[in-house]
């Protein structure tokens, strides 16, 4: 006879635990008493009291091990939205998340916390204090926001009292903070060939740019409150900083708190968006002879443009949930972390 091991509620899964904000997630949760496995194509540290499973997430076999008596798992494991793969985001995002899901179930496992995105209903248009209740994107602006959508849809279609399977999904936005591959480098790399000089549009456009601790935070809490009988069961959480900001002014302080010079010239909208849909599909069209990846792409042009900022009310209510980091906290934080990105360095 086997005797099945109750898995302990202080023991997790961290699918994507080697990433920016897996890695932050998975430093918390060890300070806050849990034991961590770790599940990641690839290692990126190590940590005691954090087990390693390498592996890839469409391989349910692989999987599995790092569910073993546990049971809560997060997953926030993507492809990084700049690969524009959709062949990979198609397989990683949605067959992945199935087998996600699968395994959770095959596993034993209680409860499942997705990292979403609050994009998940941005068309490129703006969203002004937008809700969850908000349809999702019928447009949406790449086949990373595309595939999130399916994804964020079968976690919480998966929510089953019965089965004894709970879900959840956390929208963040914006994401910064120390070891973010992504906004801080990107922003440098513009700056440093010259074309941070310009303003796409008349720079009034409000954005959410998230701390990674609050984004940490929301997860964590969210975890904690998912049992059978909670309102949260089966819904969208969006976690912001809830101090919406214009695009260009974090832009404007990140870049001035590196030594770099702040944008200062206006360019009309629609003139870079159509310039950047035109490099967008001339690389398309050159894939096969020439690789050329534009900084300003359609989807970046749309995001520095628009106004995108959401509303985290139902987070407040349902979550007790309120940032723990403000942005001018987070911003310093996060350009002190970056010795390496400064003018000169
Ligand atoms: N950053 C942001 O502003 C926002 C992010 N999100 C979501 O948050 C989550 C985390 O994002 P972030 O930390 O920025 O991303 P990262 O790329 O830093 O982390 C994702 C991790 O998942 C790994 N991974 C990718 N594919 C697989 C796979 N097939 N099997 C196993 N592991 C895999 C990545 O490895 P590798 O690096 O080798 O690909 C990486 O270690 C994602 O779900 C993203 O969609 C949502 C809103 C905003
Ligand atoms: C070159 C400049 C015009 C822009 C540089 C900064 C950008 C790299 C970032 C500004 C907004 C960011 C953002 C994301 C990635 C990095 C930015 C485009 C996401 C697409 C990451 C994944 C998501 O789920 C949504 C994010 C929206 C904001």
């Amino acid at each position: 006879m086997t005797t099945r091991v109750r898995p302990s509620n202080k023991r997790c899964a961290v699918i994507g635990g080697s990433g920016f904000l897996g890695k932050h997630l998975v430093e918390k949760l060890l300070d806050r008493g849990y034991s961590v496995s770790v599940f990641d194509i690839r290692q990126s540290y190590e940590l005691p009291g954090v087990a390693f499973h390498l592996g890839d997430l469409c391989d349910k076999r692989a999987l599995l091990p790092a569910m073993k008596d546990v049971s809560l798992v997060f997953h926030c494991a993507s492809p990084a939205p700049a690969s524009d793969d959709r062949g990979l985001f198609e397989r990683v995002n949605i067959q992945g998340t199935r087998i996600v899901i699968q395994a959770c179930i095959e596993a034993g496992v209680q409860k499942l916390v997705l990292t979403s995105s609050a994009s998940v209903v941005f068309e490129g248009t703006d969203i002004k204090n937008g809700r969850e209740d908000l349809p999702y994107a019928k447009k949406p602006i790449d086949y990373y926001t595309e595939t999130k959508i399916e994804q964020e849809k079968l976690v919480l279609e998966a929510c089953d009292k019965e089965k004894g399977l709970l879900t959840v999904a956390i929208r963040p936005h914006g994401i910064f903070g120390p070891r973010d591959p992504q906004l801080v480098p990107i922003l440098v790399d513009a700056a440093r060939r010259g074309k941070m000089k310009f303003i796409i549009g008349d720079g009034t456009n409000l954005v959410d740019f998230t701390f990674v601790e609050n984004v940490v935070h929301g997860h964590i809490l969210a975890a904690e409150h998912l049992r059978p009988d909670s309102p949260i069961c089966g819904k969208p959480y969006h976690i912001t900083n809830d101090e919406p900001v214009k695009f260009w002014d974090f832009m404007s302080d990140v870049l001035v708190g590196l030594g770099y010079a702040a944008p200062r010239y206006h360019l009309p909208y629609a003139l870079v968006y159509g310039l950047a849909l035109l490099l967008w599909l001339l690389a398309l069209i050159l894939r096969p002879l020439v690789s050329f990846k534009p900084t300003f792409t359609p989807m970046r042009v749309a995001l520095a443009g628009t106004h995108h900022y959401y509303n985290c009310e139902r987070a407040k209510q349902d979550l007790g949930y309120k940032p723990v980091v403000s942005l001018k906290d987070g911003i310093a934080r996060t350009v002190q972390s970056y010795p390496h990105l400064r003018q000169g360095a």
